[in-house]
């Protein structure tokens, strides 16, 4: 081609050194005048009208005519152009054209149809389709040229769009499909063919349905009704069926295809395959919501399940039970075996008690070798009872790894909703505390939450700033009650007990809020109050007379506290006149017993001042005789629970007489609470025990009556 080329450019050449052998001012004639057939004025109308390009030049290629509609094509004028050479409206790189046409002018050929581009007055391209044929002159000699442009740019422009659409459509990654009104499809690219599998042979003229589930045949329904309102439908996702029947997931964006009158004649349809980000985001979402080690549900799942769980609970009136569990000595398995026998063992158990829980119920790993479950439906406490055994059997028994036989048990906690109305982290609070539980216990057990008692706690820290308030209102009394000799109608003491004059509920009686604030140091607040408001009526006493110990309750910590002696030798300095021996700490059994050797500790602390200590609530707490021997205790209180049923009861009469033979072989006192007749008292002196205390003798008074109620009971003993 090159070399034709060069042939054509050398060819013109040597045609343009012909022309210069001619005289340089001979002029070529217009072209209608040197047109001999046709040189009449409708000729010229013909040309001046004629929205192509109509121009005539010399054989060396200058300008003879230029009509209307060559200006317009290329924006000179006339007077512009006549004289100028044709190469002027050449771009560089096509000015060999010129010599390649004048050749074939020279030639006597016509050229036809040549498209080319010319350049516009403005710089701009402009795209021709050019028709040159030789001008004669009445002899036949060649002497021009003339020249028919049409001015095709838009028609190129076009051209050149729909093929780079072509080339879009063609290499593009998404499927792009053309259907009709009906759905029918008119095109199908390169990538539809990938994605669905079917040829565009295939697919022309065949529904789209093709490609839909059948469970999603109604999505067609929906898309054409959105498409023929004139409307788009936006990167819908959805699933469609490939040619090899797989399912594949897919983003589609469809469009109206309009006719040029407005009306939508069919839909466009860009469909992108998403299946493989789909598989990506599920497997995320997998690894988010499972277990990686058991592919149990994890506790993001496990709230989520929960929380929807507690909701169908509410509107079927049904009760959801949930399941701390906790593997009991598994370290060990780690430590001995390794952690990759351990990560076989929680694989192992975790399917086994998978396999024990039903469809509807959920089982998750939500940490080390702790799970927990939620079990739906659970109407009876047996139910539940049945269920959670089956999972401490699943656990219990040996699982084989390597060869290995591998024993665990597990702990669980249980609590149930609504009966346990909290929310879903409170539930597995609550079951994680019953799991606690359990393993305090002795583990390979389950403990059920206590909600009743979660309850009470909450009302708790409102008791104990309730009780604060009490405390500085002096809301709070003494009231004291007569303990006697028996034999003697001695009045041989006093035990002083709180009360709560509440302002809302009267007077309250140390049951209705002690076992509130059991364990908070408020109690220790409570007992020094106690002691002092005890010594304070002692005083008061003293002043009219009367002289008689005192005995005060210590809260359960009070004994473990290494200060409470200075505190108490501190409160005993106020009232030097109060002999200490008449004041007597009476201690609870049970919290003696916590801790022996700080307690004995505090207790000699406490003789020491010369005060006295009695054991209150003696038989309750199964104390060892060592512990006894250790206390420092001058006297033992039989428990008034035991003393009110051994009438009628043997076993409480045999616990009686043995305190009663404790206190003597241990060379302490024994005083009996709780002796509400006659025949009671009789009995405990029939038993050897003289001191007594209790409603047969006398209900806990306030100190100002205490005189009166003295010299009554002088006047008046009872017990003879
Ligand atoms: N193999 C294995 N061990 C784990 C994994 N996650 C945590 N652990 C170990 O599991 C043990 C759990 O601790 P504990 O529950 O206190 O151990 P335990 O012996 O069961 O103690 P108790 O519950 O009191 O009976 C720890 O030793 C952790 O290191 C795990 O994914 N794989």
């Amino acid at each position: 081609m090159k070399t034709n080329l060069c042939e054509r450019v050398s060819a013109a050449r040597s045609f343009g050194g012909m022309q210069h052998r001619r005289p340089p001012k001979q002029r070529v004639a217009p072209l209608q005048l040197v047109t001999a057939t046709v040189s009449d004025d409708r000729f010229e109308a013909i040309v001046k009208s004629s929205d192509d390009a109509i121009i005539s030049k010399t054989l060396t290629g200058i300008i003879t005519s230029w009509n209307p509609g060559a200006e317009a094509i290329f924006g000179y004028t006339e007077r512009e152009m006549i004289g100028q050479p044709m190469l002027r409206l050449f771009p560089i790189e096509r000015q060999d054209e010129e010599y390649y046409i004048l050749e074939k002018i020279l030639a006597g050929e016509p050229v036809s149809h040549f498209e080319t581009v010319r350049i516009h007055k403005s710089g701009k391209p402009v795209h021709v389709s050019v028709s040159i044929s030789p001008l004669r002159d009445s002899e036949g000699n060649i002497v021009g040229a003339s020249k028919i442009a049409r001015d095709i740019t838009k028609q190129v422009e076009l051209e050149s769009a729909a093929e780079q659409f072509r080339a879009l459509v063609s290499s593009s990654d998404d499927a792009i499909i053309t259907k009709d009104i009906n759905g029918n499809i008119c095109s199908w690219n390169n990538a539809a063919q990938t994605i669905f599998g079917y040829t565009e042979e295939e697919m022309i003229g065949e529904p789209t349905l093709r490609l839909f589930p059948e469970d999603r045949i109604e999505e067609e329904t929906f898309i054409l009704g959105k498409i023929l309102a004139g409307e788009k439908v936006d990167h819908f996702e959805t699933v469609r069926i490939r040619k090899d029947g797989k399912q594949i997931h897919v983003s589609v964006t469809i469009s109206p295809i309009r006719d040029r009158h407005g009306n939508v004649v069919g839909a466009s349809k860009i469909a992108r395959d998403i299946t493989p980000l789909r598989r990506h985001q599920e497997k995320l979402e997998h690894i988010a919501h499972y277990d990686g080690l058991t592919d149990l549900p994890n506790r993001l799942l496990l709230t989520d399940r929960l929380r929807q769980a507690m909701a169908l609970c509410k509107r079927g009136s049904q009760q959801l039970a949930v399941l701390y569990l906790d593997l009991d000595g598994f370290k060990q398995i780690n430590d001995t075996h390794g952690h990759d026998v351990g990560d076989a063992l929680l694989v192992a158990l975790s399917r086994r008690m998978a396999g024990s829980l039903r469809e509807a119920d959920t089982l998750a790993r939500i940490g080390g070798d702790e799970f927990v479950a939620v079990l739906m439906d659970i109407n009876s406490a047996e139910k539940l009872k049945r269920i959670v055994g089956r999972i401490l059997c699943a656990c219990a028994e040996p699982v084989m790894i390597d060869g290995k036989r591998l024993e665990v048990t597990a702990s669980i906690g249980v609590t149930t909703y609504p009966h346990d109305d909290a929310d879903e982290d409170q539930l597995m609070r609550h079951a994680d505390l019953a799991m606690y539980e359990a393993k305090q216990a002795g583990k390979n057990r389950f403990h059920i939450f206590d909600a009743f008692r979660e309850a009470e706690g909450k009302s708790r820290h409102v008791y104990v700033r309730r009780l604060g308030e009490a405390l500085e209102r002096n809301e709070l009394l003494l009231h004291y009650q007569p303990k006697i000799n028996m034999k003697t109608n001695e009045v041989v003491g006093v035990e002083a007990l709180i009360r709560w004059q509440h302002p809302d509920r009267g007077l309250l009686s140390p049951s209705a809020f002690l076992p509130l604030i059991d364990g908070h140091s408020i109690n220790e607040e409570l007992g020094i109050w106690v002691i002092g408001r005890a010594l304070a009526q002692m005083e008061l006493w003293r002043g009219q007379g009367i002289c008689m110990p005192v005995s005060v309750n210590l809260a359960p910590n009070q004994l473990q506290d290494e200060l409470f002696p200075t505190i108490l030798a501190n409160m005993l300095a106020r009232y030097p006149d109060i002999d200490p021996a008449d004041l007597e700490l009476e201690i609870l059994e049970t919290s003696a017993m916590h801790d022996i050797d700080a307690v004995s500790h505090v207790m000699q602390a406490c003789r020491q001042l010369g005060v006295q200590f009695s054991i209150d609530d003696f038989g309750t707490g199964y104390s060892s005789l060592t512990y006894l021997k250790r206390l420092p205790a001058k006297t033992l209180k039989i428990d008034q629970s035991f003393v009110r049923d051994m009438l009628s009861d043997h076993e409480d009469l045999a616990i009686v007489c043995g305190v009663i033979g404790l206190a003597t072989a241990f060379q302490r006192k024994v005083i009996a609470e709780g002796v509400e007749s006659e025949a009671h008292g009789k009995k405990l002196m029939e038993l050897g025990c003289e001191l007594a205390q209790g409603y047969g003798i006398s209900r806990p008074m306030p100190g100002p009556k205490m005189r009166q109620w003295l010299s009554a009971w002088n006047a008046n003993p009872a017990w003879s």
